[in-house]
């Protein structure tokens, strides 16, 4: 039994469309990011898993139940960028709410040591520093014994050190078999952290794979070299495999699908390429690779469509 479920889930406010048909599956023990552009959906779909909202059509299921009764089991965690800390309490008390509230909760002393705040237990929750008030929140979703951890940009506003300390929490998390779905818009902790990668785009899944399966499909390489004298962008753009080209005085920087064959036909024109570099893209530049292809596919399908309204 899948881990979530969404089939067919669309969710609109007003005009709109925060979720269009979207489905998708997680498995137990895969640590997922949920990327997108801003407003592409991403709070919305954990919002739903969480039975925070309710889906206008389709199903949202959790452990083969609705998200409410996944959650009043104790299986899910979360950790959301909304809603404020209740105030008046210290970091130690609320933890032990918490705790005291889950079904299959660990000691109090044990989640505070997880997260890293042992130290600050006895300060006011008020107090606290954003990075501080994240780690607080962390603690909160990881009280007790949860299948599933879900996560909305969970290391924001973290120093380095903090986020080196929470992922390596995480993979603890993963390696006890949990399930982890997190938000996130800093592609090198999806690279780094997760096993799939899904790609929220105007609340279409555009893309779901490891993140090597993303770069590879965004056009996978990029090319540099410098040429002497005047640069025919024209030809290089019809050489085979091209996906891109930029030229910025003598540097020609090429996006290529098939970078050896693109690199022989450099050569085939007769040219000279000097301090030759071929190099993968990164998740960050597949990931604006994809999103601007499908920004680029919406707007000639609204064009099309809006010239056939024309016509009639
Ligand atoms: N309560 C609401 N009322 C009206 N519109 C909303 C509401 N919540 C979200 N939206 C809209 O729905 C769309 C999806 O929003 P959502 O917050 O799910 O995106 P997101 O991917 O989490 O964005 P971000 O990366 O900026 O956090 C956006 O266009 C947003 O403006």
């Amino acid at each position: 039994m899948p881990v979530v479920g969404f089939t067919g889930v669309s969710k609109s406010y007003g005009e709109v469309r925060a979720l269009a048909d979207l489905s998708l599956e997680l498995h137990p023990g895969e640590t997922v990011a949920l990327l997108g552009p801003n407003g592409a959906g991403k709070s919305t779909a954990l919002d739903l898993l969480l039975g925070l909202k309710n889906a206008d059509r389709g199903a949202v299921r959790v452990f083969g139940r609705t998200p409410e009764q996944a959650i009043a089991e104790g299986r899910v965690g979360a950790m959301l960028q909304s809603g404020g800390l209740m105030e008046e309490v210290t970091v130690r008390e609320l933890v032990g709410l918490a705790c005291d509230l889950h079904p299959r909760a660990y000691p109090v002393d044990q989640v505070l040591a997880a997260a890293g705040i042992t130290d600050i237990g006895a300060r006011m929750v008020d107090k606290l520093s954003g990075g501080q008030e994240q780690r607080v929140r962390f603690a909160l979703a990881t009280a007790g014994a949860n299948d599933l951890i879900v996560l909305d940009e969970p290391t924001v506003g973290m120093d380095v050190s903090a986020r080196q300390a929470f992922w390596a929490t995480m993979r603890g998390q993963v390696e006890e078999g949990r399930t982890v779905l997190f938000a996130t818009h800093y592609l090198e902790e999806a690279d780094a952290i997760a096993d799939r990668v899904l790609v929220l785009h105007q609340g279409r899944l555009i893309a779901d794979g490891t993140a090597a399966e993303i770069k590879a499909r965004a056009g996978a390489r990029r090319i540099t070299f410098d040429l002497e004298g005047t640069v025919d962008e024209a030809a290089l753009r019809a050489l085979p495999h091209v996906v891109g080209l930029e030229v910025t005085g003598p540097t020609v920087r090429i996006r290529s699908d098939d970078a050896d064959a693109t690199t022989y036909a450099v050569y085939g024109l007769g040219l000279y390429p000097r301090n030759l570099e071929v190099a993968g893209l990164g998740l960050e530049q597949a990931f604006l690779a994809i999103t601007d292809a499908a920004t680029a596919a919406g707007a000639s399908a609204a064009g099309a469509a809006d010239d056939e309204a024309g016509k009639r």
